[in-house]
């Protein structure tokens, strides 16, 4: 085995973000099943902040910085007070795959460490009514409420890893994984290195990469839908349309063949929602871009917002003719 020092920082980064990750997955189940989430309003109705959130960020953002100190780490909730759950040092998950060797010589200071503690915020608060009924036994569905609760599906915890401004390596834990099956384990933790060897399982750890159906499913917002959102939708001709929360649990759907696309024409979602995201799906070989199919950059003093707004297509997908079909007026009233 080799010495820990050995290893290039890029995996050892992503090793222990996975055990991070799944650790925070765990302080938000905790959160929930104690069944008071401290619901907060930031920006807007819309944009909501739990104590699930802020101890999930504090965990991650803890952790990272104790075992990488001095890393630089936007997370997107701000600093708050309270308990403190670190993971330990030894926590790192072996890696399915090497580091490809242009990322095998990084420094600290090349990278930016995205976090999103909690993706799907709306649909995590809307599934706290069936927990509030003592619906959620165990951390599993009973059935009781189950269309709230089915929103547990769309929360993650997001972590992705910027080297010089691109997005290269990223965590997507979804801590509700299998929750309606009491016999299969709860929680999964899907993970990507852009560029790494192997082909589709073996480039993404936690997850086996599948074709979309025939037809042209696009995945888009369930909860901040607007005229330009839908207009941009219609545009590409959809055979089904899924509207669902979270910008990690979207990029999934893409991978796992539910969706072709995933397409966003507003300026709400952040640096955090889709760096982590991004890395994992062009892993597999997928594509995220703007609306307008530029790239997405992710330096440290970058503007968080995705002004320009999200078009995520899954691996095979022509992502160009997408960018094609969204209509002029929408990509117009996208701007930086
Ligand atoms: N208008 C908005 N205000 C705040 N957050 C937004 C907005 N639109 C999108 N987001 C973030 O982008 C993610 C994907 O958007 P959507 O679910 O609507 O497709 C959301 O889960 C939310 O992240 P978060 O839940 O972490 O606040
Ligand atoms: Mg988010």
């Amino acid at each position: 085995m080799m010495a820990a020092n050995t290893v290039p920082l890029l995996p050892r980064l992503v090793s222990s973000s996975v055990a991070i990750a799944n650790h925070a997955g765990k302080i938000i189940r905790d959160v929930l099943n104690k069944g008071d989430l401290q619901i907060v309003q930031k920006e807007h109705v819309k944009d909501l902040q739990t104590e699930a959130d802020r101890a999930a960020q504090r965990c991650i953002i803890g952790s990272l910085t104790k075992h990488f100190p001095g890393l630089i780490i936007i997370g997107e909730e701000e600093e708050s007070s309270g308990p403190v759950q670190l993971t330990e040092q030894s926590s790192v998950v072996p890696l399915k795959f090497t580091c490809p060797p242009h990322l095998a010589k990084l420094s600290q200071e090349q990278i930016v460490v995205w976090v999103d503690p909690l993706d799907g915020t709306s649909e995590f608060t809307e599934a706290t009514a069936a927990a509030a009924h003592k619906c959620l036994m165990g951390n599993h569905d009973t059935g009781c409420g189950a269309h709230s609760t089915s929103l547990l599906d769309h929360v993650t915890v997001l972590i992705g890893i910027a080297v010089d401004g691109k997005t290269v390596a990223g965590i997507i834990h979804q801590p509700y994984f299998n929750y309606k099956n009491k016999e299969k384990e709860l929680g999964r933790t899907i993970y990507g290195i852009i560029g790494s060897a192997g082909e589709n399982d073996g480039v993404v750890g936690g997850l086996l990469v599948k074709p979309p159906p025939t037809g042209c499913v696009v995945a888009t917002t369930r909860s901040h839908a607007s005229s330009t959102v839908n207009d941009a939708v219609s545009s590409c001709d959809p055979t089904e349309v899924l509207r669902v929360g979270g910008a990690g649990h979207k990029v999934l759907l893409l991978l796992d063949g539910s969706a072709h696309a995933y397409v966003f024409a507003s300026p709400g979602c952040k640096k955090w929602d889709t760096c982590a995201p991004q890395a994992v799906l062009e892993a597999a070989g997928g594509a995220l871009t703007d609306i307008k199919g530029d790239h997405i950059l992710y330096h440290r003093h970058v503007q968080h917002r995705n002004s320009e707004g999200v078009l995520a297509t899954a691996p095979g997908q022509d992502h160009a003719a997408y960018i094609r079909k969204i209509p002029a007026h929408v990509k117009e009233n996208l701007v930086k």
